[in-house]
């Protein structure tokens, strides 16, 4: 299954609300070895988040030393805060053998692709525009404007589709689910980005 894969880094991209981390969710509740990649944000918790499990909340003269120390796979600004991957963890993933997800907004996908061009890139599309707005507004974790301003990006965003290896349309979570796992488990050859 996913911990017999061969290494393969991989990232899950798309424009917010999409479904990127309920699907990512399913995926881990099937198959719990996958590992996927803790980011790094400026961006303060949400209700529910917990430090370390979803994102290592971190204060902008941290997110400064881990840019200018080099310890980030890739970095951006997004609606006002900024997301990054550690390097380490992914490094020591892939030395190892072991495949990685990364669960990252465009920016970030398209510096991973020149930094790993051997990286697999996944866009999750929403089935609709429609459907996309519905799910940022039920999810009911932005206010408006902050909900406005990611779909003005998300626009953006649903143009790059072209740029990724495959798109996944998120319509049902137990179906694109099912995708991504057969994506992840998909031969590949090795990869430790950054050598
Ligand atoms: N296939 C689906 N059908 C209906 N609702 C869905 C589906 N997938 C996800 N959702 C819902 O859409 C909302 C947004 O999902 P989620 O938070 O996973 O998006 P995201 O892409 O990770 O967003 P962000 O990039 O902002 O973190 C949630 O309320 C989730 O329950
Ligand atoms: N470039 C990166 N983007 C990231 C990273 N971690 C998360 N994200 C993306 O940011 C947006 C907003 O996330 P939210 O949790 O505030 O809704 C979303 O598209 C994430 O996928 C990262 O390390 N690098």
């Amino acid at each position: 299954m996913v911990s017999n894969a061969p290494a393969r880094l991989t990232v899950l991209s798309g424009p917010s609300g999409v479904g990127k981390g309920t699907v990512v969710a399913e995926v881990r509740r099937r198959h719990p070895d996958v590992w996927v990649s803790v980011s790094a944000t400026t961006r303060r918790p949400r209700p529910g988040e917990v430090d370390g499990v979803h994102y290592h909340f971190v204060e902008p003269a941290e997110f400064d030393r881990l840019i200018a120390t080099d310890g980030l796979l890739e970095w951006a600004e997004y609606a006002g805060n900024r997301y990054g991957t550690p390097m380490a963890p992914v490094r020591e993933r892939l030395a190892a053998g072991s495949p990685a997800l990364l669960e990252i907004e465009l920016q970030g996908a398209r510096q991973v692709r020149a930094r790993a061009p051997e990286a697999q890139l996944v866009f999750l599309a929403p089935p609709s525009w429609a459907e996309l707005v519905s799910r940022l507004a039920g999810r009911g974790s932005e206010p408006a404007a902050v909900q406005e301003a990611r779909l003005a990006i998300a626009q953006a965003e649903l143009d790059a589709a072209g740029e990724f290896d495959v798109v996944v349309v998120n319509d049902d979570v137990a179906r694109a689910a099912d995708e991504l796992v057969g994506l992840l488990t998909a031969p590949s050859p090795g990869l430790v980005p950054g050598e």
